[in-house]
């Protein structure tokens, strides 16, 4: 395996958006540039979280984590997907599949609760939390409420994409019931013997992601291909992707984790709203050290029955910059419901004994 380049994500800072009393409006305006910028050109960076969200807080939830995952098998099991709608719940290590590749990680997985659940319907189902810890289900659904929290700021801060004030609220109604996903990862170290990754190379597949990780380097890995200017002066044919993949040349770069802040990335849906301006880009998990890493990533989603499709404001962009080359646009990213996407995606990747489920 090529070692990853050392060039690093961009850093943006939303004090000015959180705490907004003491900042100006400059300042946001500033933060909101350099946002879009890092989306444009990356689609993932560090959020930082100063006066948002304690390192010590972030650090317990990776904690409690590593407690589960450190019960013994039986106690795990008893939160298992299969008792659920195939989609909540704990899944052992190697039941999540990238690519057909089993991934060298165990995790628990929670998405919005939903009125009247109904565990023989897909996503339809109840959370699953474990009784063995105290604690543990408070501190993860604070956590919760502090993402989704963060979420709402985010869109009004990607005013690079000069929405009216009308589309915005249009925007926003579409995310105003989220059907978000929280997973808790934990990843043995890789051995050299197996056959994948800790976490196969892919693209989130929905709107934003918050990754608290914790302080673990050289493990989450995100691809710069040769259209980001700034992996232009490192691009190396021997870091190509595979085949199945693309074959796109490009370079791997090590995303380690920054204290005070989380990793965050665009996702498919922020993808086809902005028709391919925003990326949603590659990232994998190569965790070869000796401790046991835990991640605790958030997915901030649309809807459940939102419809995506590209902003008039993110067209807007294209049609003044657009080549008479590039494909017709509305080809490229037809409408998608969201929840009905959501569900195309379960099934490809679990093995053959668990319940089928999409990895995030
Ligand atoms: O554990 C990590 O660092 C990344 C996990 C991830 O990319 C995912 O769950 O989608
Ligand atoms: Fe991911």
């Amino acid at each position: 395996m090529s070692k990853p380049s050392t060039l690093s994500l961009p850093v943006i800072d939303l004090i000015s958006w959180i705490d907004r009393s003491n900042h100006t409006e400059e300042e946001r305006t500033q933060a909101s540039k350099g946002l879009h910028e890092a989306c444009l050109r990356y689609g993932f960076f560090y959020l930082r979280l100063d006066g948002f969200a304690t390192d010590s807080e972030m650090q317990e939830l990776a904690d409690l984590g590593r407690t589960f995952f450190h019960l013994e098998q039986s106690k795990k099991d008893e939160i298992r997907l299969a008792n659920e709608d195939g989609a909540r719940g704990y899944q052992r290590l190697k039941e999540n599949v990238t690519m057909g590749k089993a991934d060298n990680h165990e995790g628990i997985d929670f998405y919005k609760p939903v009125a009247n659940p109904d565990k023989t319907k897909p996503l339809w189902g109840t959370n699953q939390w474990t009784s063995h810890i105290p604690g543990f289900r408070e501190k993860f659904e604070d956590w919760i409420d502090k993402m989704q929290a963060l979420a709402e700021c985010w869109p009004r801060m990607a005013m690079g994409l000069g929405m009216t004030q009308t589309e915005w609220e249009d925007l926003r109604s579409k995310v105003d019931d989220s059907f978000w996903v929280m997973r808790i990862i934990g990843y043995p170290p890789l051995p050299s013997t197996h056959d994948g990754f800790s976490c196969g190379a892919h693209r989130d597949y929905g709107c934003l992601t918050f990754l608290y990780a914790d302080p673990t380097p050289s493990a989450l890995q995100v691809f710069l291909g040769p259209d980001t200017d700034v992996a232009q002066s490192a691009i190396d044919a021997s870091l190509a992707l595979p085949p199945e993949q693309g074959d796109t040349e490009g370079v791997w770069i090590n995303a380690d984790p920054l204290p005070g802040a989380v990793v965050c990335n665009i996702g498919e849906m922020w993808e086809t709203w902005t028709a391919g301006l925003y990326r949603s880009t590659l990232h994998r998990v190569i965790h070869r050290s000796s401790n046991y890493r835990v991640s605790v990533p958030f997915f901030f989603e649309p809807n459940f029955d939102a419809v995506v499709k590209p902003l008039e404001a993110a067209l807007r962009i294209h049609n003044v910059t657009r080549s008479s080359s590039s494909k017709p646009l509305a080809g490229r990213f037809p409408p998608i419901i969201y929840g009905e996407f959501l569900k195309s995606k379960v099934g490809a990747n679990f093995t053959e004994d668990s319940q089928p489920r999409e990895r995030y």
